[in-house]
């Protein structure tokens, strides 16, 4: 099929050079998260898909790799004076409140794809518009919007500023009753998002929006991640696919996994790793992201073992491989052997308790609102 003239255009883009290479541009909003057992308020946390994505970034990727946010808060905001990832200022919005969300979790929640919490939200920042994007060239872009603020235009506007774009489906395909607010899923093909996929590098999605996504179709238009909770996630491209092994975890918050994971998945792809390997250290901070409530601590030592492991096992990055041109998708032959290393890794985030507190309810409060609330 012959380029439009947005994509010629975008073929022709300058390509950024110098210490921001690789710079990559995350778009979505932080929201507060309100984690709710039996009716009972269990835990008030920093949440939105960018919060999660920028803590895994800070933590993983390789040290040339920069990012910056593109977030909307109101006056509200309850983090602003929170140590990362919400130190990345977000754009104020005085006259909306924060995005919030109530995550009801049943009990019942056992198997690994039942839908383990309610979600409502409850409160709408302002929308992400196309020109609150900083006008210059990026490596990478993560579209992770939570409550319907990427629009269409600043997808398209991302896709045109970023050489390959990584998308969260739960940016496309919500919808939100009228009424209360809880949150059901639309067909990504009946979306005006579905005309852009041709021109996204992966779109991920949990295997509860896989339905929606439409994994046969979108696979002939851009690589289709599914996650697969505790089971870990497979690969879909055209011509092929791939199962990727998680690893294991005692569950306690499964909010975050999936923007974890994603982020998790392009600090791969940014240290050379293939695009299956790369899904290793997705699962790998999916994995991390549900052992504690809310964003995450890592331990330090884990982390820097996991530096340790890419150093040493990913390609040498003078082509990033970050690039719509160049992915490669196969697991590479030592696939099994990362796997292993970063079992090993993993075991060193239980070197010390993570600095949760216990309240009974299988949900611990890690972070605490340091202002509003
Ligand atoms: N209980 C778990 N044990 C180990 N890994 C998990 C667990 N839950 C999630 N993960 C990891 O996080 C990823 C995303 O989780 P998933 O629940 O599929 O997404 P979402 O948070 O979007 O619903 C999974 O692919 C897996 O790698
Ligand atoms: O758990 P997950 O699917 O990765 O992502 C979550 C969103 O679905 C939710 O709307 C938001 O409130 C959480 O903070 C988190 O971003």
């Amino acid at each position: 099929m012959p380029p439009d003239d947005d994509e010629a255009e975008d073929q022709q883009q300058p390509q950024p050079k110098g210490a921001h290479a690789l710079e990559g541009l995350v778009v979505g909003s932080y929201c507060h998260d309100v984690l709710l057992r039996g009716g009972r308020v269990v835990g008030e946390t920093l949440g939105g898909a960018a919060a999660f994505v920028s803590n895994v970034l800070d933590a993983a990727s390789p040290p040339e790799a920069a990012f910056c946010v593109v977030s909307k808060v109101g006056a509200d905001f309850a983090y602003a004076s929170a140590p990362a990832p919400a130190r990345r200022p977000a754009l104020l919005c005085p006259a909306r409140p924060t995005t919030s969300f109530h995550a009801r979790f049943s009990d019942a929640a056992a198997s690994a794809h039942a839908p383990d919490r309610q979600l409502r939200r409850v409160h709408a920042c302002d929308p992400i518009y196309p020109d609150d994007l900083p006008d210059r060239p990026f490596a990478y872009g993560l579209a992770v919007g939570v409550a319907g603020e990427v629009l269409p235009e600043t997808l398209e506007r991302m896709i045109r500023l970023c050489r390959a774009v990584l998308v969260d489906a739960q940016a496309l395909i919500r919808a939100f009753d009228a009424e209360d607010g809880g949150v059901r899923h639309v067909a990504l093909e009946g979306t005006p998002y579905a005309r852009l996929l041709q021109r996204v590098a992966f779109l991920k999605a949990s295997s509860e929006e896989a339905p929606y996504v439409g994994v046969e179709t979108a696979r002939r238009r851009c690589c289709v991640i599914v996650t697969e909770g505790r089971d870990g996630c497979r690969l879909y491209w055209d011509g092929g696919e791939a199962r990727v092994a998680p690893f294991p975890a005692v569950q306690v918050d499964p909010t975050g996994a999936g923007d974890s994971y994603l982020a998790g998945f392009a600090a791969g792809l940014l240290w050379g790793l293939s695009a299956t390997d790369a899904a290793l250290l997705g699962n790998f901070f999916g994995a991390a992201a549900v052992s504690q409530v809310g964003v995450p601590t890592f331990h330090p030592k884990m982390l820097q073992a996991v530096k340790r492991i890419l150093e040493d096992k990913a390609i040498p990055r003078s082509s990033p491989c970050i690039n719509g041109a160049f992915f490669t998708f196969q697991r590479s032959i030592m696939h099994d052997e990362l796997h292993a290393s970063l079992e090993e890794a993993a075991r060193l985030m239980h070197d010390q308790p993570p600095p949760a507190t216990e309240n009974g309810d299988g949900i611990h409060s890690a972070q605490e609102p340091t202002s509003g609330c």
